[in-house]
């Protein structure tokens, strides 16, 4: 049948990434990358067309399904309502703390154009939200932990590349490994924020910025940084070209409790990333499938990855499906 027509917004490591997910789900083509930049800048892959985002409602009829690659700090809290309001909507938005507040203004937006919009999707949130919720509905007497990395977390490397003053930037998040250890033993142990994770920045500065106004203005940033034993390194250019260019990461959440006759039951789901962004795209793209179906049966509103059937998000059709539950 006919393919499902994607839109990109914001072509950076999650747009790229999306772009390349599409050329493997057969049942979809990539129809404009959308950009705040001069689109003479950006050079997509086989010649995509770039389109400035400020002409985007011209494309009201061209695209099924839009998945917004933009920045979770500054561009989603902006880009998501507003593309809501006139396409159905994917999106990564990863700030924890503001996801109900960015939910709320995203649905009021998607019903005004009558439109889906699935928000927060990706491993964390996404398919690492989905396994807490199993973990907590089928073992209520337990405790979950989730541990990332060591690894890049792009939510994190965006952030510190929107303080004034940052060239560029990557930030690695460290798992306290006698946090992992003892959660391994099974002892079920009480652990805060900044007893799990630590947090490393390697920082390019622009010329003539203030290195310790930057770090100052990492360390106490809320949501991102403040919980956390964070450091702050100055590097040149060249070095993060050099060193930093794979963006690597992974973690995994458990959940271990006990079941109605006292059985000790651990559930255990893992994640290994040669590329976060790669991956994270590549679920966009598998949910963008079910925005399609969930529009089609006549669905408005903000949608979360616990609204969704798993079943929509597989190219295969529900009785192909069924033989496969074994
Ligand atoms: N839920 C999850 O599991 C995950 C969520 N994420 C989220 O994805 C978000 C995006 O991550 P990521 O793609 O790495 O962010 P990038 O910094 O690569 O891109 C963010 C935006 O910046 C602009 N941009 C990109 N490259 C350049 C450049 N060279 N010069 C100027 N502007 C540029 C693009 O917008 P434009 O084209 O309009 O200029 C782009 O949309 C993160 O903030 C994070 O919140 C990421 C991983 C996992
Ligand atoms: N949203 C994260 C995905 C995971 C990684 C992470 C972290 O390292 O803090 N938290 O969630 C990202 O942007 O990479």
């Amino acid at each position: 049948g006919e393919k499902i027509r994607i839109g990109i917004v914001g072509y950076g490591n999650l747009g790229r990434g999306v772009e390349h997910a599409i050329t493997q789900n057969a049942d979809m083509t990539l129809v404009s990358v959308f950009s705040r930049r001069d689109p003479a800048s950006v050079q997509t892959l086989n010649g995509v067309p770039v389109h400035p985002l400020a002409n985007i409602s011209e494309f009201k009829n061209d695209i099924d399904v839009l998945i917004l690659c933009g920045g979770s700090k500054n561009d989603l809290p902006e880009q998501g309502p507003a593309m809501a309001a006139l396409f159905n909507t994917v999106d990564s938005y990863d700030t924890h703390a503001k996801i109900p507040e960015y939910f709320d203004a995203v649905n009021q937006a998607a019903e005004s154009g009558g439109n889906v919009a699935l928000i927060s999707v990706g491993w964390d949130p996404g398919l690492f939200s989905l396994n807490r919720l199993f973990g907590e509905a089928v073992l209520p007497q337990g405790a979950t932990y989730t541990f990332w990395g060591k690894g890049l977390s792009q939510g994190h490397s965006d952030a510190v590349r929107r303080i004034a003053g940052v060239k560029g930037a990557v930030q690695y998040t460290i798992p306290v490994n006698d946090a992992v250890d003892q959660v391994r033993s099974g002892s079920l142990p009480t652990l805060s924020t900044r007893q799990k994770h630590t947090r490393e920045c390697f920082v390019v500065l622009e010329a003539g910025a203030d290195a310790a106004q930057v770090e100052q203005a990492i360390l106490t940033m809320p949501d991102y940084f403040a919980d956390y034993d964070t450091s702050v390194s100055f590097i040149t250019e060249a070095e993060l070209k050099r060193d930093h260019a794979a963006m690597p990461h992974g973690g995994f959440v458990i959940r271990s409790g006990k079941t109605g006759q006292g059985s000790t039951q651990v559930i255990e789901y893992s994640l290994k990333l040669e590329s976060n962004p790669e991956f994270t795209s590549s679920v966009l793209v598998a949910y963008a499938r079910a925005v399609f179906r969930l529009s089609g049966q006549g669905q408005t509103g903000a949608r979360t990855v616990f609204d969704v059937a798993p079943g929509l998000l597989s190219p295969k059709m529900p009785a192909e499906l069924r033989k496969e539950l074994l």
